[in-house]
């Protein structure tokens, strides 16, 4: 492995009994990048950062994180890996002033500053207990001791939960601050894709049957495009193909045609299906639009 990588997914293949939830995954993660790990629910996102650090094995295939393959990860390797997952780690009966006494004793590099800047928004006296705050505050705990924890690697599975759109706005400077700082790697999931668009660097979207696309953010939002079509009597609708990505019907029947092609190719694979493409029209995207042209609504 180069040094340059932080994460890498090598043929992984992962199965709970017979249902498989990934097929020979394979993708790198490059350390200095913040990458946005996209895909609906129930795809598989929290199944990957399990196998990642191996709190999971999987059925075939290799990862590894850090440089130390991830079933075998030295405590020393751990200790450079912020994780937040499923928003728990702070201890319920911990006050805030414990919490931070207990997890700086961990991390030979914690930053206090760090911590005591994103606690003091909450507002709370040090002597809060954990159990006596609501699911944000939770939240913006467990985040404050993972910032200041300085790891190399930052993992944050669906880190917003309950979090106010305030301060998930100061959380994402905080964490373009933090990757910025050179060498410093963050993979991250939520469900709010249009912060994704403010963050990420990178896209790495999974698609149920185990497909993957890991590409820069710049490079997918220029080359996917959302095309509207008016649909053409008596033509059943167009099935997605080699050129068309994806196609769904607006609840008045308009066409939404996703595809990685211009309006040329795409009006000449409508046209094989029979579609009238006159009205073919261009449509700029959001991300949020682009996820779902991509992942399909359900
Ligand atoms: N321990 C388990 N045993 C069997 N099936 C499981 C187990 N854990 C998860 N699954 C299934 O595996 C699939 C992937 O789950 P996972 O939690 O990885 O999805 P996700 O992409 O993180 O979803 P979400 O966006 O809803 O958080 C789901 O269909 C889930 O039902």
């Amino acid at each position: 492995m180069t040094d340059d990588i932080a994460i890498r997914v090598d043929g992984l293949t992962h199965r709970y009994g017979r249902r498989v939830i990934h097929h020979n995954l394979s993708f790198d993660v490059h350390r200095g990048g913040i990458f946005g790990l996209l895909g609906k629910n129930g795809v598989g996102k929290t199944t990957l950062i399990k196998l990642l650090m191996g709190f999971l094995r999987p059925s075939a295939g290799r990862c590894s994180v850090l440089g130390a393959p991830s079933h075998a990860l030295p405590p020393d390797t751990r200790r450079r890996i912020g994780l937040v997952f499923e928003g728990h780690l702070a201890y319920e009966f911990m006050t805030i002033r414990q919490t931070e006494r207990f997890f700086s004793g961990f991390y030979p590099a914690w930053r206090g500053d760090v911590f005591h800047d994103l606690i003091e928004r909450l507002g709370l006296s040090p002597d809060h207990r954990i159990g006596r705050m609501s699911e944000g505050q939770r939240s913006q705990v467990v985040l404050a001791v993972v910032m200041a924890q300085d790891p190399e690697l930052l993992i944050l599975d669906d880190y917003t939960m309950g979090l106010d759109a305030g301060y998930r706005r100061l959380f994402l400077d905080y964490l373009v601050h933090y990757a910025r700082q050179g060498g410093k790697t963050v993979l991250v999931t939520s469900h709010v894709v249009q912060d994704m668009e403010r963050l990420v660097d990178e896209v790495i979207f999974l698609r149920r049957g185990g497909e993957v696309l890991a590409t820069s953010l710049s490079a997918f939002m220029g080359d996917f495009r959302h095309y509207r079509l008016p649909p053409t009597p008596g033509a059943p609708p167009p099935a997605a193909d080699g050129v068309l990505h994806n196609v769904e019907a607006a609840p008045d029947g308009t066409l939404m045609v996703y595809a990685f092609h211009g309006p040329e190719r795409v009006a000449q694979a409508l046209g094989a299906q029979g579609q009238r493409v006159a009205g073919l029209t261009a449509c700029p995207m959001s991300l949020e639009d682009a996820f779902v042209g991509y992942t399909g609504t359900y």
